[in-house]
């Protein structure tokens, strides 16, 4: 049964890269919503493997991954990749940011394959681009010139910023952060995910956030360590 108050539930959830090889084994996991989670593991022990999981980018080969009260591993691919682009907001180490396209148009892109994300950011704000740019002041990032200037021209902490307010445009019920603040000196890290907090607050958004840096994990209401839940802890080549 999916608990109403949960965002992510995943039972009895087998994966692995190969065959008889699990990365991830977890019997239960659950996180309600509005939470701001911590999730910390040592390196190569499938913390990303699970957010693939979790965004349903990869298919578990037994168990129910449950996302706001959705089996998305059972629906076919394409429902899957518009539920998640609707549903969830990701930021990436690498940002992932489309180089050829400007600051405001990288922000507004991932909406036009979300149709929900869409209509509520445009519920907020005359026009997508409207919102885009609030977004992106609220992240200190402001000016004409800035804002239509190529993706690739900016620090890298700008273009962090910008793919933080890319995944909160449209105010998704999940945003997904892989490490990153890793390449930010530590004030801006705090900086960063103060601001962070404050979006996903006003939206109402839960946040799960995979970070090496255990000095940012006091600012979260919860910590979940992977290799407490996953029974696969141990099988692949971790570092720390
Ligand atoms: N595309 C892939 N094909 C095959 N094996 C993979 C693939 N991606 C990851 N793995 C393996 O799965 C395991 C978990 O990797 P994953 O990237 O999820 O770990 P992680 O905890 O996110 O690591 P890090 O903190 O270094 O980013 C590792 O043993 C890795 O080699």
């Amino acid at each position: 049964m999916f608990d109403q108050a949960s965002t992510i539930q995943l039972s009895d959830m087998l994966f692995g890269w190969q065959p008889n090889k699990p990365v991830i084994d977890i019997a239960a996991f659950e996180l309600q919503a509005g939470t701001r989670c911590f999730l910390k593991g040592p390196s190569g022990s499938g913390k990303t493997t699970l957010l693939g999981l979790i965004g349903g980018v990869l298919e578990p080969q037994q168990g129910m991954v449950n996302i706001l009260g959705t089996a998305i591993n059972q629906l076919p691919v394409s429902q899957r990749d518009t539920f998640r682009a609707n549903h969830i907001g990701y930021i990436f180490q690498m940002f992932n940011l489309i180089p050829y396209l400007s600051v405001l148009e990288n922000v507004v892109l991932p909406a036009s394959f979300a149709p929900v994300r869409k209509a509520r950011a445009t519920q907020n704000s005359a026009s997508l681009a409207e919102e885009a740019v609030r977004l992106l002041n609220h992240q200190g990032l402001s000016g004409q010139h800035l804002i239509h200037r190529p993706v690739t021209e900016l620090s890298i902490g700008q273009q962090q910023r910008v793919a933080a307010a890319r995944a909160l445009l449209g105010q998704p019920e999940i945003i997904i952060a892989d490490e990153p603040t890793s390449a930010l000196d530590s004030d801006s890290r705090e900086a960063f995910l103060e601001l962070l907090f404050e979006e996903c607050r006003s939206a109402g958004s839960t946040l799960l956030f995979v970070s090496h840096d255990s000095s940012l994990e006091g600012m979260f209401d919860q910590t979940i360590s992977l290799n407490a839940i996953n029974r696969a802890a141990g099988n692949t080549l971790e570092t720390c």
